[in-house]
This record gives C-alpha cells, sequence and structure tokens, in this order.
C-alpha cells in the first residue's frame, strides 16, 4: 500500500523494518508527525481546564459543606456509566490523563476567588474564600482503571475518596474530562473494528467538531481509539498524532486551464535535469486516453493544471482529489497521467481521494484502472497506489461497504466522529456511595439506577481462552478472587440471575493513580494507551463487539455485595401503604 496509508512513525517501540521506512516517508510533507522530537505530555494541554469550569451548584454545596462543619468528613464518590453508548455492549475509557493532570494544577487563584466573591451571595462568609484559596486535592486519593481499558456499565471508571467539599469540587471537571474523550475513544474504536485492522483511518473532523475544544479532543481520542492520524495540525503538535491530509475542491477549481499552472516544470529526482512536467503529463493524457478509451477532451485541463501544480509542489508525495467533475472522465484520467510523469522524473505518486458519488464502485473502477496500467507499462507499483474515501462515512456505511466489496485503502472521516451523530453523550454519572464509615444508597424507581454503595473492587475474570467472562464487584474488605478457584457472581439486581464462574486469571481493574497530592503511577504516552485500546478489545468476545445485536457482557456484584446493598436498600426504602 502506498505510504500515504502507511503506518504512522510514532506507532511503538515495536515498530518493523518497513515502519522505520515509512517514518522518513512521513516526514515528508503529507504526514508531517510534529513530534518536535519530544515524547513528553503536555502539562497543560488545555487552558480552559480549571476549577472554574464547573457547575455553580459545586461551589454552593462546598460552602455549605463549610458551614455546616463537614470540611472533614471523608467522602467516597464513584464515576460511572449506566449504559454503553451506540447501541453497543462496550465502551473505551478515557480522559483519567487529563483527570489527573487537572488535579495536579488544582487551585482557585487570586482572580477565581474575586470573582466567586461577586457571583455568590453577599451573605457567604469572607472566611469561606479563604479555605477555597487554601484548597487543594492533597488528601484525595484516586483509584482508577487505567486508561484505554475496555469497560462496562456499573463498574467505577474512578473511585474518588477525600474530604467531602474537595471531592464534590471535582465532580463537573471530572465528568466533563472522561464523558466526551470516553464516547469518541468509543466511537473511534467501533469505527476501526468496522474497517478492521488493515484499513488507514484519518480523522477529518476539526470542521465540523462542537467547536475549538470538541475538534482539539476528538483528534486525540479517535488516535487513541485506533485512528492512524488526523488532519489536525494543531493535534499534531500537541498530541504527536500524524498529520495527514489531501487538498480540497478549492484548489481542484482555482485552476481552470493549463495556463492557470505557472509551476510547469520539474527537477529530475536523480539526473537534476529540469523537465517540462506539463510536457510529459500531456503526453501521457493522450497515451491514456487511447488506452482507456476515454476522451481526453472530456477531461478538465483546469483539473489537469491543478495536478500538475500539486505534483511540482510536492513530488514525492502526490495525492489527487479527483471527484471534482468526473471521477472517471477526468480527475483519474488526470491523475494517472500526473502520476506516469512523475515516474518519468524519479518520483513516485501516492493516490487518489474521492468525496462524492459511489465510493464501492468508484473505488473497484479506479483500483481496476491503476492494474490495467500496472500490466500495460510494467509498472507493477500503480497497482499499490493508496484509495481514500471521504464523504459523511458513519459505521454502517463501511459495513455496507464492506459488504459489497470495495477498493478503499483509507478512509477519511469527520462528521460522524468527532461529533458522535449516533449518540452524542454518554451519561457518566459520579455518585456518593459513602461518607465517613456509612455506606450511602440512591434510590430510583428504575432499578438500573440504583447506586451501588460502599467502597468497592473490581475485578476482570477472564476464561481459559483469554477472554474477559465478567466483571465482578465486591466490598473493598473482600479477599480477591482466586484464578482456578469458583466464585459465586450475581447479577445487582436481579436475585435470580446468579453463576459460578471459574476464572483462569483474575484482574485487579483498580490502581491508585492519585495519593497524597501527587500522581502515583506512572503514566503512558497516547500511544501506549493507544496500543492498550488495541489490546483491551482484543480480549472481548467477539460477539460483544459486533455491531448488529451484540451480546451483552456481564458486570456482577459478590455474594456479599448483594447482600449488603439489598439490605441497605430494604433500610432506607420507605414502606408503602395500602388504602
Ligand atoms: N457504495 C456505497 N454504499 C453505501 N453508502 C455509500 C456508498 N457510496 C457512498 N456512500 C455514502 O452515501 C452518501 C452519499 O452522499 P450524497 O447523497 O451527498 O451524495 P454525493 O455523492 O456526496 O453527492 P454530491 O455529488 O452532491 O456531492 C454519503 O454518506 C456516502 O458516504
Ligand atoms: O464528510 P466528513 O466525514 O465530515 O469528512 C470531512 C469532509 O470535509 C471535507 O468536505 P468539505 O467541508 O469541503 O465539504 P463537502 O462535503 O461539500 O465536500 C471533505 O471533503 C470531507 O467530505
Ligand atoms: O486532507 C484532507 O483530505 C481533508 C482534511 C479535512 C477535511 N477533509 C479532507
Ligand atoms: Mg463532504
Amino acid at each position: 500500500m502506498a505510504d500515504y496509508c502507511s503506518p504512522s512513525s510514532v506507532d511503538e517501540s515495536t515498530s518493523s523494518s518497513s515502519d522505520k521506512q515509512c517514518q522518513s516517508l512521513d516526514t515528508r510533507v503529507f504526514s508531517k508527525n510534529a513530534c518536535c522530537g519530544t515524547t513528553t505530555r503536555l502539562t497543560n494541554q488545555n487552558g480552559v481546564v480549571q476549577p472554574l469550569l464547573t457547575d455553580l451548584y459545586q461551589i454552593t454545596m462546598a460552602y455549605a459543606y463549610w458551614k455546616n462543619g463537614m470540611c472533614s468528613n471523608y467522602a467516597v464518590f464513584d464515576l460511572f456509566f449506566r449504559k454503553n453508548p451506540f447501541h453497543g455492549e462496550y465502551t473505551v475509557f478515557a480522559g483519567l490523563d487529563e483527570c489527573l493532570k487537572f488535579l495536579q494544577s488544582f487551585n482557585y487563584s487570586h482572580s477565581d476567588i474575586e470573582y466567586l466573591k461577586s457571583a455568590l451571595p453577599p451573605t457567604v462568609e469572607h472566611d469561606f474564600f479563604t479555605y477555597l484559596h487554601q484548597l487543594s486535592p492533597k488528601d484525595v486519593t484516586v483509584y482508577a482503571i487505567p486508561e484505554g481499558s475496555v469497560v462496562f456499565p456499573k463498574i467505577p471508571l474512578l473511585r474518588v475518596e477525600g474530604p467531602l467539599p474537595v471531592v464534590q469540587l471535582l465532580e463537573t471537571t471530572f465528568l466533563t474530562l472522561v464523558n466526551y474523550a470516553s464516547l469518541v475513544a468509543t466511537n473511534a474504536a467501533r469505527f476501526r473494528i468496522a474497517a478492521g485492522q488493515h484499513i488507514k483511518l484519518l480523522e477529518y473532523g476539526l470542521r465540523r467538531a462542537q467547536g475549538p475544544d470538541g475538534g482539539l479532543s476528538a483528534s486525540k481520542y479517535a488516535y487513541m481509539g485506533g485512528f492512524d492520524g488526523t488532519s489536525n495540525v494543531l493535534a499534531g503538535k500537541l498530541f504527536n498524532i500524524p498529520v495527514k491530509g489531501t487538498h480540497a475542491h478549492a484548489f481542484v477549481m482555482s485552476f481552470s486551464s493549463t495556463e492557470d499552472c505557472n509551476l510547469k516544470t520539474l527537477t529530475h529526482r536523480t539526473t537534476g535535469e529540469v523537465k517540462d512536467l506539463m510536457a510529459i503529463c500531456q503526453k501521457w493524457l493522450s497515451e491514456l486516453s487511447g488506452f482507456l478509451h476515454i476522451l481526453s477532451d472530456e477531461a478538465s485541463s483546469g483539473e489537469l493544471a491543478a495536478f500538475v501544480s500539486y505534483a511540482a509542489a510536492f513530488p514525492d508525495s502526490f495525492i489527487a482529489l479527483i471527484d471534482t467533475y468526473d471521477v472517471i472522465k477526468s480527475g483519474l484520467l488526470n491523475f494517472c497521467a500526473v502520476a506516469l510523469a512523475l515516474d518519468e522524473l524519479g518520483y513516485r505518486a501516492l493516490g487518489i481521494r474521492i468525496d462524492s458519488g459511489d465510493l464501492a464502485y468508484l473505488s473497484i473502477i479506479a483500483k481496476e484502472t491503476f492494474n490495467k496500467i500496472a500490466q500495460r507499462y510494467e509498472y507493477p507499483w500503480f497497482s499499490s497506489l493508496a484509495v481514500v474515501a471521504s464523504n459523511d462515512i458513519n459505521e454502517e456505511t463501511i459495513l455496507s461497504l464492506n459488504e459489497q466489496g470495495h477498493k478503499i485503502d483509507c478512509f477519511g472521516i469527520g462528521t460522524h466522529l468527532v461529533t458522535c451523530q449516533k449518540q452524542p453523550a454518554l451519561g457518566c454519572v459520579y455518585k456518593l456511595v459513602q461518607v465517613n464509615k456509612r455506606p450511602c444508597i440512591k434510590l430510583s424507581l428504575d432499578v438500573e439506577k440504583v447506586t451501588i454503595p460502599g467502597k468497592k473492587n473490581a475485578f476482570r475474570l477472564y476464561g481459559q481462552d483469554g477472554r474477559a467472562l465478567i466483571d465482578l464487584l465486591q466490598k473493598v474488605e473482600e479477599p480477591a478472587p482466586d484464578p482456578g478457584k469458583r466464585v459465586l457472581c450475581r447479577h445487582p439486581f436481579q436475585e435470580s440471575k446468579r453463576a459460578y464462574v471459574l476464572p483462569s486469571k483474575v484482574e485487579p481493574l483498580y490502581k491508585i493513580y492519585w495519593d497524597k497530592g501527587k500522581i502515583c503511577e506512572p503514566l503512558p504516552t497516547l500511544q501506549e494507551v493507544r496500543e492498550h485500546v488495541r489490546q483491551s478489545l482484543f480480549h472481548l468476545r467477539q460477539d460483544i463487539k459486533r455491531s448488529l445485536n451484540p451480546t451483552p457482557y456481564k458486570v456482577s456484584v459478590s455474594d456479599d455485595l448483594y447482600h449488603f446493598m439489598h439490605n441497605l436498600w430494604l433500610e432506607n426504602a420507605p414502606i408503602g401503604e395500602l388504602s
């Protein structure tokens, strides 16, 4: 496959020698990996993420806690979601790194305090502002599932413990950092599963995203979820994501005839001779029009001028958008002529992009044309020119294209990926589960909305085939399940649903990421998290990952936790009266 679609240059230390080869190619114009030689994560990725990026009620509650002498009450909150997005049965957890960076810089500045004084009622006591100003997350502890893990409803992604007002104040910011990140990472993972491992996926969503921060976050988390690159240059710089791209219709439309092409010559790559690129292209155009039975008059001369100009500007990485006028009668012919001319001068074109029409049909015609030329002129490389497809592509389009058969090497995907049109929000919530030694339960008429009280640990139990079988929540006091020993796993809400599970492997899901005012677990790079997403999904059974009617993954509680929770439920539920 042409290197336009080749593995990214930042792809892991495991990169093969062919990947290494691509690295040098990828530093060229179309795939500039603007890593600037650094692999460090930005500590301050987004200046908007600060303590005032919250809901007012967090601060009013903090005041009421403070006034009520509850500042040293020790609270435990769980951050979890209740339903997987996109009618799926799995979610990719993302946003942890940013939650931890937020904690690192958590501090109410003088100007924050001044603003709060103006926004809160004048009755709020001055000493509260002194308290806020001195507040830090030094007494907070965060347990979390590693970022990039596949996760499921009801299993807390984060357990946040510490002084009640402080952990309360983290709610909204943590939720905003996790919800969209996990939604996009999951969406991207779904596109990756639909496309398969061998197709390149590029994120093109910045122009359609929900604002600049949506666009930037989408680029980051789409890459984490399995995309290969982005067209978003700032995301490339900030997150070390390979940046890639082609050109727009405007570029083609801005040329009306060959007269508009001022860059007609090109230096031969090896001999250094200056050659008339336009003349060589025109020679190939007339040769190919006979061979392919396409009238050369029908090919747009403005489009040819645009392609020649672009090729002369980027002879080593020429890729052309071929659908401005007519893919078959104009774009494809013009592209092939320019690609062959470039070859005569020692350069290799990369491929084409198609942005309208029947993408299955057109990609097949394009590849057939490439193959014919490859055979006729004995240029095997012509067969491996890449076909990039874009235009409102969603997961279903890819699945349908797979069914129809197509010859697309790379999808460029914007709107549906970044706006998550199929489901625009993930419903993560942040619920109080314990204060001091008192477990808390939130009751609801909707049984699925009842919270699971108390401090809990989570484990993933694996079967003999290495695939995940079930997730299990236990009270923290309970010993971890042992591999090779059967364990009773119960449905959290339905008494009759329970099963003995014999795990071959038991994976504790939580690590302590934040303690005593510091990040206390080495944080993986974005590339490492991306690899973890791949691994984590690999350990999930195929039927759970399928797009249509997937099998639900089981999430369970231990027998102890089941009784604990249901006793508390009974204690807290009012007794009804019949009259
Ligand atoms: N073979 C295919 N199977 C299923 N969906 C396809 C196929 N080819 C293209 N699509 C999708 O069909 C839609 C076609 O979009 P639309 O109706 O706007 O046509 P268009 O080709 O973009 O038209 P225009 O020429 O006006 O730009 C896009 O969402 C595209 O991803
Ligand atoms: O279709 P998406 O998945 O959102 O991918 C991004 C789109 O952005 C560009 O189109 P542009 O903004 O030029 O408008 P167009 O749709 O009229 O080509 C590009 O050609 C893609 O079609
Ligand atoms: O580079 C591209 O082809 C591109 C970038 C953004 C949006 N659409 C296409
Ligand atoms: Mg479009």
